[in-house]
């Protein structure tokens, strides 16, 4: 009997964008299953693909052989299948786009797959993989012949664990390794003394033949060192190398020995609503609204403490930055090693090991970012979003999909909820809670009563009046040498985007621009750089300007680095850690520098977006914000919205325990309705004002947006495909769909290309998925070779 396999093969176009038959040769057909990855022959060149379907047969009359299975197990189950062709049917993106994004690097990289004996089930394996392997214990993939009945062996060993699965990546100086000893298959004696033959039978009786760190044995039955060496010496055991778990993570120590904390009244009362959720078999959302310590976190661990007593795993979301050891030992200290950690700032390596654990169920709890709502459990309980607000759970390249529609997506299928949780929702979330969409929860004070911190705003157009040309006012000054003096800490806050720095002439008004983009070039004092932050086109700054050639050259603006040096000759006393994309480069930086904070090395901590959130110093009782109008006035219509947020959340690390919290916010605009009610903590007063201007402007969550960008060498070519889909558009959607544009984009150029766009407003428009799929295909078609000719983003976070 024939066998075929359907294949979504690894060439985003729209030509290719559906399965294509391909022979199963007997040797594979029997191993073959759905969702694993094949090489496969296309055209002159040999592709990878995902199987889709396995079927007996095919409308072709040639088709060609698949060439290779790359997998042993299926890396997409059939769930993730389906989520695949919905996001890509939903974000407007090829489905193989889809599936690449839910599978770890390190198996797009180019990686070498190996196979590994565990050696403590060596002698059970099945005669002819022991023949393959030899004496060696791991041998690659690419190695093993295409012979049917090994590789069904082979992937029978693999599910029973008694094979595992590696990648092997070019950072082989980040995998670690430590001595492990295993017993032998042929002791027959027993150790000579008392203190030894305790000791062996210890190590057999925990654990049996597998191999086990000696570390870990030193830690976990408090054995020693000595005596296991003599074991060793004396043919006991037998001491090897291993390859461990390569987690940067394994500081965030935690044994799942922590007790939960008694709730208080508001976290018991949020809690019992959650947990009546969890036990009904029903896909729903929740949001949990709780002011910054009110103890949300909490919450989640004992809402996952009940999802995995079911037997059921959890997903919990954090945004990237948030993502710290200090996070994820809350977990550890409550789960123990049921936990993964899926981060970016991981080695593929790293990361592939991480998301084992899930695939083969050996971890109930996956923490991590954004793409971590991909974890492949089977049996989810519950998926968690902190921060839910947080704009990086969008996805910023194809595919465009939000980690909140997945996790809805997800538990619908699973039947279990989703639990958001933030200080400040973003609108769009608050607006469905309100309208009972989603089911609303709120903690509305701090934990133990703990008062929120006071809110003082200082008019910085006042302050330059009087003769202050600071960037800190005098008040704020004054406020931060206190803390100092009295060696409690502070935190200040700078926008990165607003503060970056450009370079202008005095005498004629030139700015410094990219060639390529239409954007200034910024000013790097290190290497005496100007660099264009899209193309990384670089220049030496200039002496002189290259318009009117005067010598009045200044720099604008003001970076991280200015502010620390103004503030240090302030207040010369005053120790400050910096952090910023440049402090925070390094692997593990962000990290060292949080540490020192929090180990009180400093009384200052200086910096962007990466200090807002989630810090939890007891010793901060000062927070200060040093321009709040730089994101006020972004042209982006969450602007307002990210504003308040941000107030909120810095203004949320002052005065989380014992002692009080202060919180300084400048402002060249304080009457504006964005500060005011972050002054005064009102989330709801600033969401209603904020829901009446979006609805009179026609913006989310009234409308639904999508943005197309054109992009091309010539301006009147970008500006023809824009006209064209205009057109298209305004033709086959409603009359109440707006469609805007073409327009240049704000930023109109990005490495040489003109950009241009249209964007739609809508509201109920059931054809507009397929008129935006029509729409993608035919410029795909037109411009075959240049993908990124049309970039379709729904519900957009940028508009640049
Ligand atoms: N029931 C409780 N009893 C005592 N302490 C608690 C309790 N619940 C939480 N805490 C502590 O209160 C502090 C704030 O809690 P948590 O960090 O969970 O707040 P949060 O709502 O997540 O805040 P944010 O949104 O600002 O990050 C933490 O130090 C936490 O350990
Ligand atoms: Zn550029
Ligand atoms: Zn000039």
């Amino acid at each position: 009997m024939n066998v075929y396999a359907k294949i979504i093969v690894d060439v985003p176009s729209g030509g290719t964008d559906h399965p294509f038959d391909y022979h199963l040769p007997d040797a594979l057909a029997q191993t073959a299953s759905i969702g694993m990855r094949a090489l496969v022959p296309f055209g002159q060149r040999k592709l990878t693909g995902f199987i889709v379907d396995i079927v007996s047969e095919t409308n072709l009359e040639k088709v060609k052989s698949v060439a290779e299975l790359l997998d042993i197990t299926p890396v997409l189950n059939e769930e993730l299948l389906a989520l695949g062709a919905w996001m890509s049917k939903e974000t407007i993106c090829f489905q193989i786009t889809a599936f690449q994004a839910m599978i770890p690097a390190a198996m797009r990289a180019k990686a070498v797959k190996k196979i590994a004996v565990v050696e403590s089930e060596r002698s059970d394996l099945p005669m002819n993989i022991q023949a393959f392997f030899g004496q060696a214990g791991e041998r690659s993939w690419a190695d093993v012949p295409g012979d049917a009945r090994l590789l069904r062996d082979i992937r029978s060993a693999v599910e029973q664990r008694q094979i595992t699965e590696r990648y092997e990546l070019k950072d082989r100086a980040k995998h670690r390794t430590a001595k492990a000893v295993t017993v032998p298959s042929d002791v027959e004696e027993k150790p000579a003394t008392k203190k030894q033959h305790e000791t062996f039978a210890l190590i057999s009786d925990h654990y049996g033949k597998t191999e086990v760190a000696i570390q870990t044995l030193i830690h976990q039955l408090s054995l020693s060192r000595a005596v296991i060496n003599t074991l060793v010496k004396n043919g006991f055991l037998q001491e090897k190398e291993i390859v461990i778990d390569r987690n940067p993570y394994t500081s965030a120590e935690g044994d799942g020995s922590e007790e939960k904390a008694t709730l208080t009244v508001g976290q018991s009362r949020v809690l019992a609503q959650l947990e009546e959720t969890i036990d009904q078999p029903q896909g729903s959302t929740m949001l949990l609204h709780g002011v910054t310590g009110s103890g949300k976190t909490e919450i989640y661990l004992q809402a996952i403490d009940r999802v995995l007593k079911q037997g059921k795993e959890a997903i919990v979301l954090v945004p990237e930055i948030s993502l710290t050891p200090q996070m994820v030992e809350r977990f550890k200290r409550r789960f123990g090693a049921n936990v993964a950690v899926l981060h970016s700032a991981l080695s593929v390596g790293e990361r592939f090991d991480e998301w084992k654990k899930i695939q083969e169920q050996r971890v109930q709890v996956a923490v991590g970012a954004r793409s971590a709502v991909f974890a492949p459990f089977t049996n989810l309980g519950l998926v968690v979003i902190d921060e839910e607000h947080e704009s990086t759970y969008k996805q910023e390249e194809h595919p465009r999909y939000h980690a909140r529609e997945i996790a809805i997506w997800r538990s619908e299928r699973h039947c279990c909820p989703v639990l958001l949780g933030s200080a400040t929702p973003s609108m769009e979330s608050y607006a469905r809670a309100a309208k009972g969409v989603y089911h609303l929860l709120s903690l509305p004070d701090r934990i133990n009563q703990q008062p929120l911190p006071a809110i003082e705003t200082v008019d910085m157009r006042a302050e330059m009046r009087e003769g202050n040309r600071s960037v800190f006012s005098t008040t704020l000054l004054d406020k931060l040498r206190d803390r100092t003096e009295k060696g409690e800490q502070a935190v200040l806050f700078l926008n990165r985007r607003g503060f970056s720095t450009f370079v202008m002439c005095r005498n004629c008004g030139y700015v410094g621009m990219c060639p390529h983009c239409e954007i200034s070039l910024t000013f790097h004092r290190r290497d005496s750089q100007l660099k264009c932050h899209y193309c990384g086109h670089e220049e030496r700054v200039y002496e002189r300007c290259p318009s009117c050639e005067s010598t009045h050259i200044r720099f604008f603006g003001t970076g991280t680095q200015r502010v620390e040096e103004e503030l240090q000759q302030l207040l010369p006393e005053a120790r400050i850690i910096r952090m910023d994309n440049d402090t925070t480069k390094r692997k593990g930086a962000h990290e060292r520098l949080l540490k020192q904070f929090g180990n009180g090395d400093a009384e200052i901590l200086l910096g962007t977006q990466m200090i807002a959130k989630g810090l939890d110093f007891p010793n901060i009782t000062l927070a200060g914000v040093l321009a709040a109008d730089t994101l006020l006035h972004l042209p982006d219509f969450r602007a307002q919205e990210r504003t308040f947020q941000l107030l909120t959340q810095v203004s949320g690390r002052a005065g989380r325990a014992e002692k009080a919290g202060e919180v300084i916010i400048q402002s060249y605009t304080p009457e504006h309705y964005a500060i005011q009610h972050a002054q005064t903590h009102d989330y709801l007063s600033f969401f209603k004002k904020e829901l009446g201007q979006r609805k009179q402007a026609g913006y989310p969550p009234y409308y639904f947006l999508t943005l197309i960008t054109f992009a091309h060498a010539t301006y009147a070519t970008a500006m023809k495909a824009g006209t064209h889909a205009a057109k298209l558009l305004r033709a086959r959607l409603g009359d109440d769909a707006v469609i805007l544009g073409p327009t240049p984009s704000p930023i109109a150029r990005i490495k040489d290309r003109y950009r241009c766009q249209c964007m739609i407003k809508y509201r109920d428009e059931p054809e507009i998925t397929d008129v935006l799929h029509e729409l993608f295909s035919y410029y795909q078609k037109e411009l075959q070779q240049d993908q990124r000719f049309i970039t379709i983003d729904r519900d957009p976070n940028m508009f640049m």
